[in-house]
């Protein structure tokens, strides 16, 4: 058997979580530290397996990585070379891997990279991305699994996006930052990590303005230098937090969290009747009794993320009344919810809508993490459950969240990392 979590819910969450570095801050800020032949120092680097990942493939391509502690890292590029190529059973499964493309290319004007994985959520096409590094100049060639990009110069220019998207803005800006002249990218993406990997290559040497905006504006510099810089807050590490809550009807702080990055989650929890209290760099999220329905619908920043909606429909459907959630970024986000039936829950999915009836209470069941925030939303279910749960295929909850088990015990939660069934009988018996 592989590790699994046992839950046994019923438990109140009550108590002080502290938030860790953004995962999908971090992963880029990674890929863009190698731009540069100096060093930079990374702080609130988060330890989860994604970070770990993208790091041993950078290593993999001869850059040097120096971790001081558990969340910084010093990471000097110089030791690689033009012709490195980028791929490992593991660099394929992660999202992020794309970030490399938009590095490498601007650093060397060559890049080749696995194509990227990423949990299954939607068919998550790269068009935005070659479409904006064609236009700086790059000829892209896929093959083999492998995406090459390859130019003489890089040259800025206007780009209109299609679609907003986090990826696609990243990448471009990255390789823009390294290219002759002005670039233009309209359209963008404004996710917090958007802006903190402009600050963070700004803090390299990079001309980058806008980012947060709709419009950036690139001024290309020839080099990049060494930085300092500590990552943001995970916003949707705090948001699961918050929604546990609601879930559980505890009582959390939340801290080293932005507020203001937390606003459609705490707007859409008091909405449904949670008391939310703010403070400089702390939320608190209060629920003593059952919330009332919504309606909800992802957008990019500043609507409601995406990466939120398994771990809210958790919250919504142990609430009073029907809501209805609808996925607007991928359509694939709906595959936790024959789990979440298993448990009790009345979920009805058409397309990329759920409609979903409120229950009392769920019921403990076995049940299996199909990706990373439906893992996370489903071992919530667990902890507001009435009696056992298991929640295998946990891998995924790994990619995005660090101890996450130990940070639930530490709020009272009754979580165990079982890895047989001999374990898991001893929980059950309490059996130490
Ligand atoms: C590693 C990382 O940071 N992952 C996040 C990133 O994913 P990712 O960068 O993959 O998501 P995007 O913002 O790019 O995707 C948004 C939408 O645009 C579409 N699209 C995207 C690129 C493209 O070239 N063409 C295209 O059509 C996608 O299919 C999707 O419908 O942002 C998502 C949206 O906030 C989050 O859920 C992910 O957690
Ligand atoms: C979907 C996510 O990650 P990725 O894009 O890396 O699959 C996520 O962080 O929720």
């Amino acid at each position: 058997m592989m590790e699994q979590y046992i839950i046994k819910g019923g438990n109140p969450l009550v108590g002080e979580v502290v938030i860790g570095g953004a995962k999908n801050a971090a992963l880029p800020i990674l890929a863009a530290a190698v731009m540069t032949d100096g060093t930079c120092t990374i702080e609130n680097m988060p330890d989860v397996r994604d970070t770990n990942v993208l790091l041993q493939a950078m290593e993999g391509i001869g850059a040097t990585v120096n971790r001081l502690g558990k969340h910084e890292v010093v990471i000097s590029g110089s030791g690689m070379n033009a012709d490195c190529d980028v791929d490992n059973e593991y660099i394929r499964k992660i999202r992020a891997s794309y970030y490399l493309i938009g590095a490498l290319l601007g650093k060397y004007k060559r890049a080749r990279v696995a194509l990227p994985g990423g949990c299954e959520i939607g068919s998550r096409p790269i068009d935005q991305h070659i479409k904006g590094f064609k236009a700086l100049g790059a000829r892209i060639e896929i093959e083999n699994g492998m995406i090459t990009a390859t130019a003489d110069e890089l040259i800025g220019c206007h780009i209109y996006m299609d679609v907003v998207s986090v990826g696609a803005t990243i990448n471009v800006m990255m390789a823009a930052a390294l290219a002759k002249g002005n670039t233009t990218i309209e359209n963008v993406a404004k996710e917090p990590h958007v802006v903190d990997v402009a600050n963070f290559l700004n803090s390299m040497g990079a001309s980058i303005r806008g980012a947060g905006t709709d419009v950036i504006k690139i001024k290309g510099v020839e080099k990049l230098g060494n930085c300092e810089y500590s990552i943001i807050p995970d916003q949707i590490e705090a948001g699961t937090f918050m929604t546990a809550a609601v879930a559980t009807k505890g009582d959390i702080t939340i801290k080293n969290v932005i507020p203001k990055h937390l606003e459609a989650i705490s707007a859409k929890l008091e909405e449904i009747g949670a008391q939310v209290d703010e403070f400089d760099d702390a939320v608190r999220v209060v629920a003593t009794k059952r919330l009332d329905s919504t309606q909800i619908k992802t957008l990019p920043y500043p609507g409601f993320p995406t990466d939120m909606q398994p771990q809210m429909a958790v919250s919504l459907a142990l609430s009073n009344g029907t809501s209805i959630v609808s996925e607007s970024i991928f359509e694939n986000r709906f595959r936790y919810v024959d789990e979440l039936t298993k448990m009790g829950a009345r979920i009805q999915v058409d397309g990329r809508t759920a409609i979903i009836t409120g229950v009392k209470l769920f019921t403990g069941a076995d049940v299996s993490a199909p990706d990373l925030r439906a893992g996370a939303a489903l071992v919530i279910a667990g902890l507001a459950a009435d009696g056992y749960t298991t929640v295998s295929d946990i891998g995924y909850i790994y990619r995005g969240y660090e101890g996450f088990e130990k940070k639930i015990q530490n709020l009272g939660g009754d979580i165990q990392l079982v890895n047989s069934e001999k374990e898991i009988a001893r929980f059950k018996l309490r059996i130490v």
